[in-house]
């Protein structure tokens, strides 16, 4: 596929306009997301942020491809989703996201290099090798490509996904609680290493974390309250970071 062809660059890795999507019906109704306009873009890294049940998860689903909306649109590139039938939207999912979730979600019969080269395994397409070199590189995982994800650190197997997540060159990655289940040592590693990818490889990501001091490694932050887009911040520090999160509770607790 000719993806420059088709999506001559903008600058813009993904946008949201007017996204909205609701849960249930009648009294059980629940609005998960409320007109939300988001951009991100190229070679930023973007964290989303808000209360629980705020939306984060849905936002990122939505914007990833990975669950339907009820209105407005959401473009990859200058793909609109909408347009795309579901072969055309697995194919978008697999050739232009990468993917790295709270669980490492590695296979544990396959080698740390046969993981990170999975998705390119399963596209039927020939790994970058200069590229990959690079990415295995940045996350410091040259002596251990042999390594089964059970001989492996939790750190060292997020490190492993989040090659996996950088090894097909993808518009943009989508990262939900990357840190969750990591020591602060660790995740303070993984967070740098994604951090490396947007300054040094110019990757778009866009996490989804409670944590003010993984929020404190992107280059900006959105807030979502009750799915909607509140506030946003430029070169956040944690402690700017909880503050804004701070006015959210006594939001959440006078209303
Ligand atoms: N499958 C579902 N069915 C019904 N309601 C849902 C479903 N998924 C999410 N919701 C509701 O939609 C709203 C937004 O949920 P979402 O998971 O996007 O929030 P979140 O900010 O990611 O929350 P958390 O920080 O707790 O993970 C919440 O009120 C949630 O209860």
């Amino acid at each position: 596929m000719d993806t420059l062809a088709q999506n001559p660059p903008t600058g813009i890795a993904a946008a949201t306009t007017d996204l909205s999507k609701a849960y249930g019906s009648g009294d059980t109704r629940v609005v998960a997301l409320d007109r939300v306009g988001i951009t991100f873009r190229e070679g930023e890294f973007t964290a989303i942020m808000g209360p629980s049940g705020s939306g984060k998860s849905t936002l990122m689903h939505c914007a990833a491809g990975l669950d339907a909306f009820d209105s407005g649109s959401v473009r990859i590139g200058t793909t609109e989703l909408g347009t795309l039938d579901d072969r055309q939207l697995t194919r978008l999912r697999r050739d232009r996201i990468g993917f790295i979730f709270q669980a490492f979600n590695l296979l544990p019969t396959l080698t740390a290099l046969e993981n990170i080269t999975l998705p390119l395994t399963i596209a039927g397409r020939r790994a970058d090798q200069q590229w990959l070199d690079r990415v295995v590189a940045m996350v410091g995982l040259s002596q251990r490509l042999d390594h089964r994800p059970a001989q492996l650190s939790g750190g060292q197997q997020q490190r492993v996904a989040v090659a996996r997540a950088l090894a097909s060159r993808p518009a943009i990655v989508f990262g939900d609680e990357p840190t969750g289940n990591l020591d602060s040592r660790a995740g303070g590693e993984v967070l740098g290493f994604l951090r490396d990818s947007v300054r040094e490889l110019g990757q778009t990501v866009v996490m989804v974390t409670h944590d003010p001091v993984a929020a404190g490694y992107a280059d900006r932050v959105v807030f979502l309250v009750d799915g909607r887009l509140v506030d946003e911040m430029a070169r956040p520090t944690p402690d700017r970071v909880l503050d804004v999160m701070k006015t959210f509770d006594t939001r959440t607790r006078t209303s």
